[in-house]
């Protein structure tokens, strides 16, 4: 392989490019600053759930071609090509995005670079941020090594991470320069046929935010249509199957419940919109504002839904959450709608057990005010309301009789609209569900 390449973030998305990057055939060095994450890495464990990514990982460093470390000495002398990954969060108390980690690295690594290289953006980033690191790096490395600075948004999804990487739908290189675009292509040749958008930094910053904002739009338009079909008791599941037949619409991510949540498409519609305010665009965006709202008013829904269900209060009431991760197949727990529900419930009184199957340490973690059960069943003994929250396969598999045998009362709220509501009907149970009478 003509490039030796370096990951600097080793987060859900570092991670996975590192491994994947070796996998195809490069020389990888990846890099934290979490001193605990780079130890694991090295020996094979997998810090976060990733279906499919341990054996890649694990491949990789068997093979030698991966590696990880803390020293950013060792990246800077070892890599051609630098993908920068560290995080991008929502500012505390603000709706634009923490771009200190991104300002970090390269002040990092910029006055290390020795040898000609790029230094390639992956994060999700404000538009105009490319431009300013560029100068940045500029300033910071040494003068004359020939060193410039590309951006390649990345739009794999959580769960999917692996195939999204492998077979990605577009590859959009923001650049300055014939040399930064020819390495980038030549890096991600063994991908084979992808299309390519080439293009000038600002819009390649934008495209990534761009497309989460229309994800973010899709799913809040049906969860509108939801609230509508609740006040005219209609159905949004079938609503949305109706719509999905016309291909100009089309059925994914149309899938009405609990809205979206995770470590983007929430922060990053926030950080558009405050990233446009500064741009003197607000009104571009001030839709956004509805379609965070909307995705709000849907976890205060489904609080309510099951405080009806409560009958009326959650005071002496025992929830069995199922569900804690944002989504399925996934441990990430940022901005959870589950567990965002599980807590505004137990703040209001009721005695909460969640359950999920991979994210309940990190949920641990995060809210230990809030109590575990170890398997579906043991979360729901005793409960008065059961919460479908996080559509996990394991959970579309639960047999009523058997959750039923153990639960107070046979009522189920589903917060995805994932079960099938006449099995639950027909086992005795009230099942009620968002946007569905
Ligand atoms: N998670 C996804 O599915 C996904 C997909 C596409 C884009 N993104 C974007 O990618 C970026 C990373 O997201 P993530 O989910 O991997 O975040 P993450 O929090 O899982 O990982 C970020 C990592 O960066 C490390 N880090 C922070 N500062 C550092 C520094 N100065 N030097 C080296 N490492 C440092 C952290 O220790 C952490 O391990 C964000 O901008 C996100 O919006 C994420
Ligand atoms: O019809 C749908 C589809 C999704 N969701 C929810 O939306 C959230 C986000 O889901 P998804 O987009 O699949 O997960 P992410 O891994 O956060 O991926 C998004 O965010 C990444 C980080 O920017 C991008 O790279 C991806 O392209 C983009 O899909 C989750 O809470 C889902 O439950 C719905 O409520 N209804």
């Amino acid at each position: 392989m003509p490039y030796r390449l370096t990951v600097i973030g080793t987060g859900y998305l570092g991670i996975t490019h590192a491994s994947c990057m070796a996998d195809l055939g490069f020389e990888v060095l990846g890099l934290d600053i979490d001193a605990d994450k780079i130890r694991r890495l090295n020996n094979g464990e997998l810090p976060i759930h990733e279906p499919g990514l341990e054996p890649v990982l694990r491949r990789g460093l068997d093979s030698g071609r991966l590696r990880f470390t803390s020293s950013y000495e060792e990246v800077a002398a070892f890599g051609d090509v630098h993908f920068v990954c560290v995080g991008t969060p929502q500012k505390k108390g603000e709706y634009a995005a923490d771009v200190t980690y991104m300002d970090n690295a390269v002040e990092s690594l910029a006055p290390l670079l020795d040898r000609e290289c790029l230094v390639v953006g992956k994060s999700t980033v404000p538009v105009g941020t490319a431009e300013r690191l560029a100068d940045k790096l500029a300033r910071l490395a040494p003068a004359g090594v020939g060193v410039e600075l590309a951006w390649n948004p990345e739009f794999l999804r959580e769960g999917f991470a692996v195939e999204d990487t492998l077979h990605p739908d577009r590859i959009v290189l923001g650049v300055r320069s014939d040399r930064a675009e020819k390495v980038l292509r030549e890096v991600y040749e063994p991908l084979g046929d992808v299309p390519f958008v080439v293009t000038d930094f600002a819009t390649s910053e934008l495209v990534k935010t761009a497309a989460n904002a229309f994800l973010a739009t899709k799913i809040s338009f049906i969860n509108a249509m939801a609230e509508v079909c609740e006040a005219a008791h209609a159905d949004v599941k079938q609503l949305s199957e109706a719509l999905s037949y016309d291909d100009r619409i089309g059925g994914r991510f149309l899938n009405a419940g609990l809205g979206f949540g995770g470590g983007c498409l929430p922060k990053d519609i926030r950080a558009f919109m405050a990233r446009a305010g500064e741009l003197g665009a607000d009104q571009a965006l001030t839709f956004l504002r509805e379609v965070d709202a909307i995705n709000m008013r849907r976890r205060a829904r489904m609080v309510d839904l099951a405080r009806e269900l409560a009958g009326g209060s959650f005071h002496g009431c025992t929830v069995g959450v199922l569900g804690a991760a944002f989504k399925p197949n996934s441990d990430d727990i940022r901005d959870s709608p589950a567990l965002d529900v599980a807590v505004t419930i137990g703040h209001q009184g009721g005695q909460v057990t969640v359950y999920d199957p991979i994210a309940l340490d990190n949920a641990r973690k995060a809210h230990p005010e809030l109590n575990y059960g170890e398997s579906a069943v043991e979360a729901v003994r005793g409960a008065h309301v059961v919460l479908l929250l996080t559509e996990w396969q394991e959970f579309l598999e639960l047999d009523p009789e058997e959750l039923g045998a153990v639960v107070a009362t046979r009522r189920i709220v589903d917060g995805r609209n994932a079960l099938n509501s006449e099995v639950w009907r027909s086992a005795g149970w009230h099942y009620r569900a968002l946007g569905r009478p």
